[in-house]
């Protein structure tokens, strides 16, 4: 049960963010929605207060990778709700034309959020501490050949979440930072992502990657929200990737040591 606290979901107007915010809603939490669509945030924050109570969703219109109003966006979220337990940064694109803005975006967008969450809630600063979880992919722990820079994106986010685990950890911040890594989803984004608008000069990998979609089977947003409140419920997890496809959830065993093999020089 979430009753009392308070969630931020960024990218949460439609897709997987919209999923995280319902089963936010449905555990008791209230939820402040954060995205760059205006409209269909604030649609959806009506749509929201009638099922679920006029004081439990609040919008906020704020694009992640604008330093200034995404800071001050989070002053106003905090003044707003007092403090914040639960924090997903899920915004996210795919737009190998526009590489510079998926970097900015998806890897930018996560770090600044973190940051912005974790200087509240740690408990150096007063906090009460929280858990952070970044949306990542599969993506982000194997290379997808058809976007390299979002691949790329994604595995800094892995990147990035286990080693402020272990930097919390090691801090005592009391905060938890995992990583959601799900498979193809059923949204907006992996339709735009079949558009030569989206893929650029890897247009031409098409075929490989619906292949790719064949092979790993799109998913619903409902099962990846379900690992969502996963990540958030279990207070023994920190510094995770858990993975979403068609088999189920399964967190990852990152080795110890890199496989490699030796060469002469
Ligand atoms: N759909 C999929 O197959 C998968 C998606 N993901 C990740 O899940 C996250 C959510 O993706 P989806 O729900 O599929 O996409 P979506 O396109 O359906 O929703 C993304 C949301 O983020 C918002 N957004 C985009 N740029 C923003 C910005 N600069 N500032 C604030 N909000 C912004 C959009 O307005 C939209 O509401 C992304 O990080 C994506 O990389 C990960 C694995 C699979
Ligand atoms: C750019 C569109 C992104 C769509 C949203 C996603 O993040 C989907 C990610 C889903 C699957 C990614 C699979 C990556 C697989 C790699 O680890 C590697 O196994 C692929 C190599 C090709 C193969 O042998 O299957």
């Amino acid at each position: 049960m979430l009753k009392g606290k308070v969630a931020v979901v960024t990218g949460s107007a439609q897709g997987l963010g919209k999923a995280f915010t319902h089963i936010l809603l449905e555990n008791g939490a209230q939820v402040a929605m954060l995205d760059v669509n205006e409209v269909m945030g604030q649609e959806l924050q009506v749509q929201l207060n009638q099922q679920y109570g006029s004081d439990r969703t609040q919008f906020f219109k704020a694009d992640v990778s604008l330093d200034q109003q995404f800071t001050d966006v989070f002053q106003k979220i905090l003044s707003k709700l007092g403090h914040i337990d639960v924090w997903c940064n899920n915004a996210g694109i795919a737009d190998e034309k526009s590489w510079e803005k998926t970097v900015s975006i998806n890897l930018s967008g996560v770090v600044r959020g973190t940051y912005l969450v974790l200087e509240h809630m740690k408990k150096q600063n007063g906090g009460n501490g929280g858990v952070i979880i970044n949306v990542a992919s599969l993506a982000g722990l194997g290379p997808f050949p058809s976007a390299p820079v979002y691949t790329a994106t994604k595995h800094g986010v892995v990147g990035f979440t286990r080693a402020l685990a272990v930097a919390s950890q090691v801090a005592g911040y009391g905060v938890r930072i995992n990583a959601l890594c799900p498979s193809f989803v059923r949204t907006a984004l992996i339709d735009s992502f079949k558009q030569e608008d989206k893929t650029g000069q890897f247009h031409t990998l098409l075929p490989f990657t619906q292949s790719l979609m064949d092979k790993y089977i799109i998913i619903e947003v409902e099962q990846v929200a379900k690992a969502f409140l996963l990540l958030v419920k279990d207070e023994s997890v920190n510094g995770a990737a858990l993975t979403v496809t068609s088999e189920g959830a399964a967190y990852v065993t990152f080795p110890k040591e890199v496989e490699t093999t030796p060469i002469s020089l």
